[in-house]
């Protein structure tokens, strides 16, 4: 058994790769061209033919392994997880934002307004993608009491690992970095001015992301056109930066019910599976509330998510829109067939 060591982290398991050709993750993608990370650093090469795919999630992301035989990059290796977000005016077209991803930082501050439901938010987006959330309290010096803040969040992660960081205080900073490890790849999530470039760089030790600051002292956008958007970090993890993963937003009910795992499994419980949880005989989801074992603000948060879950589609989905207003016409038909039964 060989044990090869990338620069880039531990590819997934893969066919024996063609003689000619080495591996390599991608760190960048801009105009079709690639950023990519060999065992002897960085290189730009073009995607193959082959690997052209305006449509849809066969085109290479930041993150993902590839075969490179010279300046090509002739195959790509297949993703042991990935974020994807559907492509705006294009019905059902998926566009990868980043793959082969470990672990998913959902950023969050301990200053300002109360986190919870927001955090929830972000953990439904991370579990759908099939790496594990970890929950990353940022600016902990600007916080009172830390632990109390910190169980707050643990109450509604279940399962989850919750952490408390400050840039400022260096706390926490080393912890995660261990709890990425070594040949591990993280990624964040998390609103505007949490403090992910300031996590980014804490994490990289160097500068890899202009905070807040430098931006508005340059007026220069966050990017510019070479930097790469994955980072080695000092113990051998991998960090991705995209504003593509900065603007996640939410694109699927799994998630949510991921979430909301306890108000999803009482629900298979109920006794009519269209069951919609408010005066239906037989729903395991009332009954739990009625002994106390739900707490009814996680059945109110879990519909507010459903909702926007559902919205988001719409607003994605050009057929699904059609649909809507279909089934919305129907409605207002049978509201004018049969005014009595139809409130
Ligand atoms: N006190 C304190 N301030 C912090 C900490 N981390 C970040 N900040 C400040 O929070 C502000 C926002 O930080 P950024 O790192 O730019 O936030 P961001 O999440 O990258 O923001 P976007 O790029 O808009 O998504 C800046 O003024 C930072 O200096 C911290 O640990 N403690
Ligand atoms: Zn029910």
């Amino acid at each position: 058994m060989v044990h090869v060591s990338y620069i880039g982290g531990s590819p997934p398991s893969h066919e024996p790769l063609p003689s000619g050709t080495e591996l390599a993750r991608v760190a960048r993608v801009d105009r079709g061209r690639l950023t990519v990370l060999t065992a002897d650093g960085e290189r730009r090469v073009h995607p193959a033919a082959a690997l052209h795919d305006p449509d849809g999630v066969g085109a290479p992301a930041v993150g993902d392994w590839v075969a490179l035989r010279g300046e090509l990059a002739v195959a790509l290796l297949p993703r042991r997880s990935a974020f994807t977000r559907t492509v705006a005016g294009r019905t059902s077209a998926a566009q990868v934002v980043a793959a082969n991803l470990d672990t998913v930082l959902v950023v969050d501050a301990l200053a300002g307004p109360t986190r919870a439901r927001r955090v929830e938010r972000y953990l439904a987006v991370a579990w759908s993608s099939g790496a594990t959330p970890v929950v990353v309290l940022t600016k902990a010096d600007l916080c009172d009491d830390v632990p109390a803040a910190v169980a707050e969040v643990q109450e509604e992660a279940i399962g989850v690992e919750v952490l408390a960081v400050s840039v400022r205080t260096g706390e926490g900073v080393e912890a995660l970095r261990a709890l990425i490890g070594p040949g591990r790849t993280a990624a964040m999530v998390g609103p505007s001015g949490v403090g992910k470039s300031s996590l980014a760089n804490a994490l990289a030790g160097r500068v890899v992301a202009p905070t807040r600051e430098v931006r508005e002292a340059d007026g220069r956008g966050r990017h510019t056109t070479t930097a790469r958007e994955l980072h080695v970090l000092p113990g051998g993890g991998l960090l991705i930066d995209t504003p593509g993963m900065r603007e996640l937003g939410l694109h699927d009910d799994e998630g949510v019910d991921a979430a909301y795992a306890d108000v999803a499994e009482l629900a298979t419980r109920c006794r009519f599976r269209d069951c919609a949880h408010r005066t239906e005989p037989g729903c395991a989801v009332a009954a739990a509330i009625d002994d106390g074992r739900l707490d009814p603000a996680r059945l109110l948060g879990w519909r507010k998510l459903q909702a926007e879950a559902h919205r988001q589609l719409l607003r994605a989905d050009a057929r699904a829109r059609a649909a809507e207003h279909a089934r919305v016409k129907a409605l207002h038909r049978a509201m004018r067939d049969q005014p009595n039964r139809v409130r």
